[in-house]
């Protein structure tokens, strides 16, 4: 059998083929020279399983889409407190090259508008850091990320620099304002060679799979950035990687996401998937018009959007029986916070006519660790009643992984 999920990408990428308005980026030259016709999605789940169509193996930069990343390395670097104290995490509302500072903080709005960008790039590693030693420490940064040894484009990386006056600009105000202390040319220039960086659709959903994963690289199960540092640069790309378009795009596809004026778009389903939409024509905003619609299809026909309020419609209590002098409580589903509070408001109201209370776990599939502490503490508050409190667990779903705790419970072998 041939799992059918390459069909339904190619059969989204058939449909939107035709749909060639939008223009390349012509104030990068060397951007309005790429093929328009190109055109490839990629999919990545946090298991590792890459699935692609179209131009999978045609390599495109990073440009904005490097944003996220180089994000994550310096909150991994420096923490979330120190970051925020210099670059904001508000959207601006505004185009991607908006000269704008925020007026009472003095910092950048956001990380994902060029101005934040640049900030950002200049708190990589040290003050006083040559500038080639910081686009090496991202470069292999982001080839950790991809799970191979990625490189910088040369030829979009001068082209951009002979056009970059805006960006100039800007590393002179953040420097002006003391955002950061290195020279403003070299860190510009080094935002710049950031963007250069080349990967294909594979890689790009690859990337966004391992932000997806708690920041654990699916293919090579290297964490490379921490879940905390995930789920901080996920929030910004929901409030701002798409620009001044970030909030008609939540609204439409829900999927957290980064464009690049090389045509890219990085889309990231947290716990699920990474994934990567390459196309070069833009529309006003700067972002891929084949981009947003194979994403809108996708989020609409495969339900991704992550704001999606259909319920699943099972219960977490899934039967209660009473054997003897045993109470037998089976469990079923997910173990987080809402399914946890309804077995937690079950096992109050039940009577127990009994001695032995056995929770069987055996149709949970998995547990957070909101979920665990709950259920363990709803468990210990049974054994103060006097209750014997057993538990059937063979796959280890409320043992917290390679941690030898004793709980107090006792486990039964199935
Ligand atoms: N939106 C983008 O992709 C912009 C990135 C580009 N390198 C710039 O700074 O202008």
């Amino acid at each position: 059998m041939k799992s059918p999920v390459t069909d339904y990408l190619n059969e989204l990428l058939e449909r939107n083929r035709n749909h060639d308005g939008g223009e390349r980026a012509s104030y990068i030259p060397e951007l309005a020279r790429a093929n328009p016709h190109r055109f490839g999605i990629a999919m990545t789940t946090v298991e590792g399983r890459t699935y692609s169509v179209g131009d999978d193996n045609i390599e495109f930069t990073l440009q904005s889409m490097s944003k996220p990343f180089a994000y994550a390395a310096a909150l991994d670097m420096h923490g979330k407190e120190y970051m925020s104290e210099r670059v904001g995490v508000e959207p601006s509302g505004e185009a991607f090259n908006e000269l704008s500072i925020e007026e009472d903080s003095n910092r950048p709005d956001n990380p994902m508008i060029n101005v934040g960008a640049i900030a950002v790039h200049g708190l990589l590693l040290e003050k006083d850091t040559p500038s080639q030693e910081r686009i090496e420490y991202l470069r292999e940064f982001f080839s950790r990320l991809a799970g191979r040894e990625l490189t910088i484009d040369q030829d979009v990386f001068t082209s951009e620099l002979e056009t970059a006056e805006r960006n100039f600009a800007m590393g002179h105000m953040l420097k002006g304002l003391s955002v950061f202390d290195g020279p403003a040319h070299g860190v510009v220039e080094g935002y710049i060679a950031q963007c250069a960086v080349k990967v294909n659709i594979r890689d790009l959903s690859v990337m966004g799979a391992t932000l997806s994963n708690g920041g654990i690289q699916p293919h090579t199960g290297e964490q490379v950035i921490e879940p905390l540092v995930a789920r901080q640069v996920l929030s910004v790309m929901v409030s701002a990687g798409m620009y001044d378009a970030s909030g008609t795009w939540f609204a439409d596809v829900g999927i957290p996401a980064k464009s690049g004026v090389s045509g890219g778009i990085l889309g990231v389903l947290p716990g699920q998937l990474g994934l990567g939409v390459f196309s070069p024509s833009l529309d006003a905003k700067g972002n891929s018009v084949r981009g947003i619609r194979v994403f809108k299809e996708l989020s609409d026909r495969m339900g991704l959007h992550i704001m999606d309020t259909e319920a699943y419609s099972y219960h977490a209590v899934r039967a209660v029986r009473q054997v003897g002098d045993e109470l037998i409580i089976e469990l079923q589903g997910r173990l987080e916070f809402s399914n946890a509070e309804e077995i937690l408001s079950q096992l109050e109201e039940l009577e127990y006519n009994c001695t032995d209370v056995v929770i069987d776990l055996t149709r949970v599939s998995e547990a957070n660790r909101v979920g665990r502490h709950m259920l363990l503490d709803g468990l210990h508050r049974l054994q103060e009643e006097g209750l014997q409190v057993s538990l059937l667990d063979p796959d280890n779903i409320l043992k917290f992984k390679n941690s030898a705790q004793d709980d107090g419970i006792h486990y039964l072998r199935s």
